[in-house]
């Protein structure tokens, strides 16, 4: 299990309290309406969606553009409130009030599309911030873990660099550091290569693959079908707001069950 700085993570990735095959993510019924404004009506992003996933488990939710995958993938860590139904986080109840949200999203590491890094602070400073500021640890400690997981995504030699002088793959394999060194127990993915070069997708998909063998669980919100077919256990179709059709690669790709399944597939390739 070692990654390309030929460290190994294993016991970084492993959550306590995971064990292989246990629910890991159980949403059950979940709805969520984006109400009406001056300028659009109202819209049902999630219509009484149910899924689980299990701890080691990589789930890939595929569909057309506004069905809902980031939405469903943004309720995970609570950052959309949903109206009804409820989401469970390795024993967090992210729907319950009385859950603390910042340390549950601690444990809950997320990549966005643009990165979302912050521009005046180096590679490192960008890891080693979150866990002064969140877990709390000392700055050498967070200084050692930011050395370690910057190793990992292949960044460790561009530690100095600020994002301005990186690429986009390049500050996406930061963002992906920075989430892992905070030893989440979950990683969600929202389409993490989307404002990427093709040039620098790969990279990035392949540091996501690295991350799945080694037993990290993960949701991949993605338009990229060969990632789709070739990393995911399940993957999950979405069309408008629902989930329409969910099953093993082999399944949904070579025997989809629904004709909406099948027909976005034929245009997507
Ligand atoms: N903040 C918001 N306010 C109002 N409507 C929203 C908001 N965010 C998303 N929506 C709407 O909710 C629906 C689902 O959006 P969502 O972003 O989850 O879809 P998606 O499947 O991730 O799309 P894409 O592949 O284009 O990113 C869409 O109709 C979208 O326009």
């Amino acid at each position: 299990m070692d990654g390309p700085g030929g460290i190994d993570l294993s016991a970084a990735i492993a959550a306590p309290g995971q064990s292989p095959g246990a629910i890991s993510i159980d949403i059950k019924s979940v709805k969520k309406r984006y109400p009406a404004t001056a300028n659009s009506a109202g819209i049902v992003a999630l219509d009484d969606v149910s899924l689980t996933v299990k701890s080691g488990e990589v789930v890939v939710i595929i569909g057309p553009s506004g069905s809902g995958k980031s939405t469903l993938l943004r309720t995970i860590n609570a950052l959309e409130k949903i109206d009804s139904g409820t989401i469970v986080v390795n024993g967090d109840v992210v729907t319950n009030k009385a859950t603390d949200l910042p340390a549950f999203r601690s444990k809950v590491g997320m990549v966005f599309q643009h990165f979302n890094l912050f521009l005046h602070k180096t590679a490192m400073e960008n890891v080693i911030l979150p866990q002064v500021a969140v877990k709390r640890r000392s700055r050498a400690e967070a200084e050692a873990n930011a050395g370690k997981f910057l190793a990992k995504v292949g960044m460790l030699e561009r530690a100095n660099n600020y994002p301005s002088q990186l690429s986009g793959g390049q500050q996406q394999r930061v963002a992906i550091a920075r989430a892992l060194a905070m030893n989440p127990q979950v990683m969600l993915f929202d389409e993490a290569t989307s404002a990427l070069d093709p040039e620098t997708v790969g990279g990035v998909l392949d540091l996501m693959r690295e991350l799945a063998g080694e037993g990290m669980t993960m949701v991949v919100v993605t338009h990229e079908m060969h990632f789709a077919r070739e990393v995911a256990d399940r993957v999950v179709f979405m069309d408008a707001g629902a989930i329409v059709e969910m099953g093993t690669p082999e399944q949904v790709f070579r025997n989809a069950q629904s004709e909406r399944t099948r027909k976005f597939l034929s245009l997507v390739g």
